[in-house]
């Protein structure tokens, strides 16, 4: 198999890198593929030891040299936070969906998603917690985008219909108003015909820290 990486020093800035996959991006990506395949397993118990082993040794490999800096955050050219770090979105975050967001013309935040087996909640159904997840994210980039970036002071959901895995949905989100240091967005989960599965509503405050010049750490 023949990769072909970003170049060294790209992984920073996935601008500088254009389409090409970055070394860690790639790492990534296999993890949530072994975290999938545990999930979904039945290798015999030696097998699962062995391969126990042979893991704890690759995690002692990466942890050889550990980072000194959490990843930066920054935002793409329509105003979407991008931060390789982040549970939902991050490109170097196994943990992460991830999750792929745009602005469309209108200002809606947009991100075509497929829930996994390892999202189960309820038998067949993602996790409530999960679909909260990425509300929160897509409602939190739609204050953003707006100019209106804040940490969530209140997220209200309302579970519409289970939720499916291993089938294509949209997680949608706009902003609506903003009072002061308070900006409130709304957004859901869909089918692709428009049916909505989960509808939240949600308050982003920009933390009176922010306002005062420190930078937040989302
Ligand atoms: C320099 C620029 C840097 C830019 C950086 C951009 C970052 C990127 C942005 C976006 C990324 C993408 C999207 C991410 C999405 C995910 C976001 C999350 O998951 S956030 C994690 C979960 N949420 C928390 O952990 C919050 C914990 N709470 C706090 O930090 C504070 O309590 C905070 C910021 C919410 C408020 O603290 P205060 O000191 O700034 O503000 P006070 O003066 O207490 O309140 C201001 C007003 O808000 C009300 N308020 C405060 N907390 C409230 C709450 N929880 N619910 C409702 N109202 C609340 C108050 O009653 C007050 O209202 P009255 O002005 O009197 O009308």
């Amino acid at each position: 198999m023949t990769i072909e990486l970003a170049s060294a020093g790209d992984t920073e800035d996935p601008a500088a890198a254009g389409d090409r996959p970055s070394a860690l991006d790639l790492l990534t990506q296999q993890v949530r593929d072994l975290v999938d395949a545990v999930v979904l397993t039945g290798v015999p118990q030696d097998e699962l030891v062995e391969i126990t082993a042979e893991l704890a040794a690759l995690t002692d490999r990466l942890r050889a040299l550990r980072r000194t800096s959490r990843h930066p955050l920054a935002f793409d050219p329509e105003g979407v936070p991008r931060h390789a770090g982040n549970a939902v979105t991050g490109s170097a975050n196994p943990y992460a969906l991830p999750l792929v967001s745009r602005v469309t013309s209108d200002g809606t935040i947009r991100a075509e998603l497929s829930f996994r087996q390892i999202h189960e909640g309820p038998p067949t159904s993602v996790h409530g917690g999960v679909s909260a997840m990425v509300l929160d994210q897509v409602l939190g980039q739609a204050v953003a985008v707006a100019g209106g970036a804040g940490m969530t002071g209140t997220l209200t959901l309302r579970y519409v219909r289970r939720v499916p895995y291993g089938e294509p949905l949209v997680a949608t989100a706009e902003y609506l108003r903003t009072e002061g240091r308070k900006s409130w967005a709304e957004g859901r989960i869909a089918l692709p015909d428009g049916t909505p599965l989960v509808e939240a509503t949600g308050l982003f405050i920009t933390p009176r820290l922010w306002t005062e010049g420190t930078a937040g750490s989302q």
